[in-house]
């Protein structure tokens, strides 16, 4: 991990940008090519280091796959183009990666094995593995099958109707991959409504799904047809400049044509229950299948506010970054419900609360989230993403306000999700 100093930029952020493309959807896109009868386009797909690894493991799977500069061809012929991989699929850094494609790994008649870096190897996977086993795949691992490596012997499916013990997008969606797969209907109950984009992206490809609030039934036995995507801009990378603007004099952005799905905008709400200066344009002409819009910010008074319950899938991975938000709001913000931190690429509640008290932040660890009390100036201070990409952004939106020098080790982590935010940082700091 190398070291990169952050000064004071004086504090303001001002232009236009595109953040690149959503990463849950780019990882999807390649997926649902994969296991699609024909050709399947992708458009604005994030060259991140974690759906780089999804191309890798699904090309080790046999799926041909060309990268252009501008988009992506996905070859696929099927679940049963699919070909047991003479290699071990490293899914790096990348949880998507690797929950989303044991659900597609479970019904292959084959056996693969799944690995990723150190911080995949303390995420559990169990959560995953127990559905698709009761669901007839032959799965095992370290603990029990908790944690990778993963192996995998897939077979013939029965259909489930299954309660999630947690609100995980990631976990309805392997549980989906394999129902496509399987004999019977499947019924997916959600704790909260979380991301849908597999279930946009069934019916994208032509496949069907019924959702009923937060019940979703799935046929088995469905073949996909290859389809065009453009993907939108990923509104958890939009968030550090949002929250960026919206804590810096003089500020105002404008970004662009970014992903503005009701599952994800959790952050938008918050910026509102806060008061935020903000407002949105949607882009109805250029919709696909998920709704897409300009959000313009300006920096503001904000004051705190209590985030919990139904609103945290809509904003899980922007928590860090609000919490920066909420060190420069007036008053107390409480951010409850939030266990599922624990369990990202590092724990986040330690690790935004044990960062920003660094940098001089009045916040607490509870056992669900956090306590921030502000406004409160913050200083320079040697700090640290932990190879956490969302964690070295939010620090280094965090630099913007500092007095004094900052020092972010690990930065290199931010290419997981967002390659050209340091660009992005200076074009709007210029
Ligand atoms: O389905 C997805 O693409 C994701 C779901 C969320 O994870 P969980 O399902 O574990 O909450 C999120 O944190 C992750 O960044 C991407
Ligand atoms: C949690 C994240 O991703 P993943 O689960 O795919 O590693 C994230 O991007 O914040």
């Amino acid at each position: 991990m190398g070291n990169e100093t952050l000064f004071n930029s004086g504090g303001s952020l001002n232009g236009t940008i595109r953040v690149p493309g959503d990463k849950s959807i780019s990882h999807r896109s390649i997926m649902f090519g994969a296991i699609s009868h024909g050709k399947t386009v992708i458009e604005n797909f994030l060259f991140g280091e974690d759906c780089i690894s999804t191309i890798d493991c699904f090309r080790k799977l046999g799926v041909d796959i060309e990268v252009g500069e501008q988009r992506i061809e996905v070859n696929g012929k099927g679940f049963e183009g699919l070909q047991e991989p003479t290699e071990i699929l490293d899914v790096g850094n990348s949880g998507t990666t690797t929950r989303l494609m044991m659900g597609i790994l479970a019904s292959m008649p084959f056996h693969s094995v799944i690995i990723g870096d150190e911080s995949i190897a303390r995420r559990p996977m169990s959560r995953v593995t127990k559905p698709l086993i009761s669901m007839g795949a032959k799965i095992d691992g370290r603990a029990e099958g908790d944690f990778t490596p993963i192996s995998i012997r897939g077979g013939a499916l029965q259909a489930i109707d299954y309660a999630l013990p947690v609100g995980s997008a990631q976990v309805k969606s392997a549980i989906l991959l394999a129902a496509l797969q399987s004999e019977g209907k499947t019924v997916v109950r959600e704790p909260a409504v979380t991301r849908d984009h597999t279930e946009r992206m069934i019916r994208l490809f032509g496949g069907n799904v019924e959702t009923n609030e937060n019940i979703i039934s799935i046929q088995g036995c469905q073949t996909l047809k290859g389809t065009h995507i453009t993907v939108p801009g990923d509104i958890s990378s939009a968030a550090f400049f949002l929250v960026g603007a919206a804590i810096t004099k003089n500020s105002s952005i404008k970004l662009e044509h970014v992903g503005l799905n009701p599952t994800r905008t959790g952050i938008v709400d918050v910026l509102e229950m806060m008061g935020a200066d903000f407002d949105i344009e949607y882009d109805t002409a250029d919709e696909g299948t998920e709704p897409i819009g300009a959000i313009t910010i300006r920096a503001s008074d904000l004051k705190g506010t209590v985030i919990e319950g139904e609103l945290i899938p809509r904003l899980i991975d922007e928590i860090p970054v609000i919490a920066l938000l909420a060190t420069q709001a007036e008053g107390t913000t409480i951010i409850r419900d939030a266990e599922e931190l624990k369990v990202k690429e590092t724990n986040r509640i330690d690790s935004v609360v044990n960062e920003l008290k660094k940098m001089g932040a009045d916040i607490e660890a509870t056992p669900d989230g956090m306590i921030i009390r502000g406004k409160c100036g913050l200083k320079g201070a040697e700090v640290d993403s932990h190879g956490d990409h969302r964690i070295g952004m939010m620090l280094a939106i965090a630099s913007l306000i500092c007095q004094g020098n900052m020092e972010l080790k690990g930065k290199e982590a931010i290419r997981v999700s967002y390659p050209q935010f340091f660009e992005h940082m200076n074009e709007l700091t210029d």
